[in-house]
């Protein structure tokens, strides 16, 4: 990377990534000539006894700990491996000062058009955004009070998966609903995963640099999935909308699905907005269809029909999807695959690939089962390519940028 900063050289950035499955982690420092450059990455998950801390890098010590949560008025408290997670960034960064914390918020609301500092203000913003994101907002927030408490003079930022999107024209924004209901109760399709999008859109500049107007779709498959519809680095189109629920088939998220289906469940079986809301959120996808697993390769290598269903659904609904994107951005020069399944799964690279013939999609079983950039074949009608997306560099570069 190599954005301008006023960082001094060797003052370290801690990036927080929360996502549904995972809190992802990286430290990069300033260097010499404004860029920025990775020290260490990890991760914090639940387990037996606490929460699990683990960094690794070449030239910073290691954290591998567990630690125990606090036991507050509040309850449950994640504050200590906070503690020792800032106390591990200080000891890394090169001049041994931390400048600040920056995050990943699934939500930015109507209001956030850029990344923010967050003070008071702008955290009680976050905050109240939490009813249009329920299962995700939290997840951030954790951190940010956790750190707030800890270290108040430290500045931290947050950069918003709903940005990106912004540039989505109005009408592919909209809903067809009645007018003043949506636009009094703000009922549009914002769209996420930007961060992971916004560090694509640079990754295909900085490798194409002639293939601005190229008409690309992102296909970011992790826990939750979605496609962007991308052309000239922004964003044109994208399955997910109102909530993180629209669109593909996820691990365990339903996607697209008649709002008739909804209407039943409450009127015709009972159901409470809290088991609806639960049902969609965290007992369908990939899990509910197979009853088997929400892993990817769980499922994959598992035999039973429901699996292999659940699978074919899945494959199913990108192929489904990237044809509405195509129609949004008037065809399809470039596919991309990222994120853990993205990255990780040539079989659903391939199967993706194969039901999107028809579209000039295809993929090379060498290149792809290698894990190469490009895996389509020379002089296909679509370029398929498979990038790892880094959302951690982009929470960096924004960070830097507004501690400047
Ligand atoms: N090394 C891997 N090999 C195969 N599949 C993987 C691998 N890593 C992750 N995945 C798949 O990716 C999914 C998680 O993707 P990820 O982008 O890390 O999700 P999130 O950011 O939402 O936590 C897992 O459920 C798994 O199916
Ligand atoms: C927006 C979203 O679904 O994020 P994640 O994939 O981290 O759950
Ligand atoms: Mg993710």
């Amino acid at each position: 990377m190599s954005e301008p900063t006023d960082l001094r050289p060797g003052d370290a950035v801690l990036c927080l990534n929360a996502g549904s499955s995972s809190l992802k982690l990286a430290l990069f420092a300033a260097a010499e000539g404004g860029s920025l450059v990775a020290l260490a990455r990890g991760r914090m998950k639940p387990v037996e006894g606490g929460l699990h801390v683990a960094m690794a890098g070449e030239n910073v010590p290691p954290l591998d700990e567990t630690v125990a949560r606090s036991v507050g008025d509040g309850g449950q408290s994640d504050e200590p491996a906070h503690a020792r997670l800032l106390d591990w960034a200080v000891t890394a960064a090169p001049t041994g000062r931390l400048a600040g914390a920056g995050h990943r918020v699934v939500h930015g609301g109507p209001d956030f058009a850029g990344p923010a500092i967050l003070g008071a203000p702008t955290i009680a913003a976050v905050e109240a955004l939490t009813p249009l994101a329920p299962l995700h907002q939290p997840l951030a927030l954790v951190p940010i009070h956790a750190i707030a408490r800890l270290r108040p003079e430290l500045a931290q930022t947050a950069s918003f998966d709903t940005v990106f999107h912004r540039t989505i024209a109005p009408v592919l924004r909209r809903y067809a609903l009645p007018r003043d209901l949506a636009n009094r109760e703000g009922l549009t399709k914002f769209g996420f995963h930007g961060v992971s999008y916004d560090f694509i859109a640079g990754e295909l500049a900085r490798r194409d640099p002639g293939g601005e107007g190229k008409r690309t779709v992102v296909a970011h498959l992790g826990s939750g999935a979605s496609l962007c519809a991308m052309r000239d680095g922004k964003s044109v189109d994208t399955t997910m909308g109102f909530s993180v629920l629209d669109g593909l088939v996820m691990a365990t998220r339903c996607g697209s699905l008649d709002p008739g289906v909804v209407l039943h469940l409450f009127k015709r079986i009972g159901m409470t907005a809290d088991a609806v809301e639960d049902l969609l959120y965290h007992r369908s996808g990939l899990l509910g269809v197979s009853g088997i697993s929400r892993d990817m390769r769980e499922l994959l290598a598992d035999e039973s029909a429901a699996a292999r269903e659940a699978v074919e659904l899945f494959v199913h609904s990108i192929a489904r999807e990237t044809a509405a994107m195509a129609a949004s951005l008037g065809g399809i020069d470039r596919f991309v695959f990222t994120g853990g399944i993205g990255e990780n799964q040539p079989e659903v690279r391939m199967r993706v690939a194969e039901r999107l013939a028809w579209l000039g999609l295809a993929v090379e079983a060498a290149p792809n089962r290698a894990g190469a950039t490009r895996i389509s074949p020379d002089g296909a009608p679509v370029e398929v390519l498979r990038i790892a997306t880094d959302e951690e560099s982009i929470i960096a570069r924004d960070a830097a940028r507004l501690l400047a």
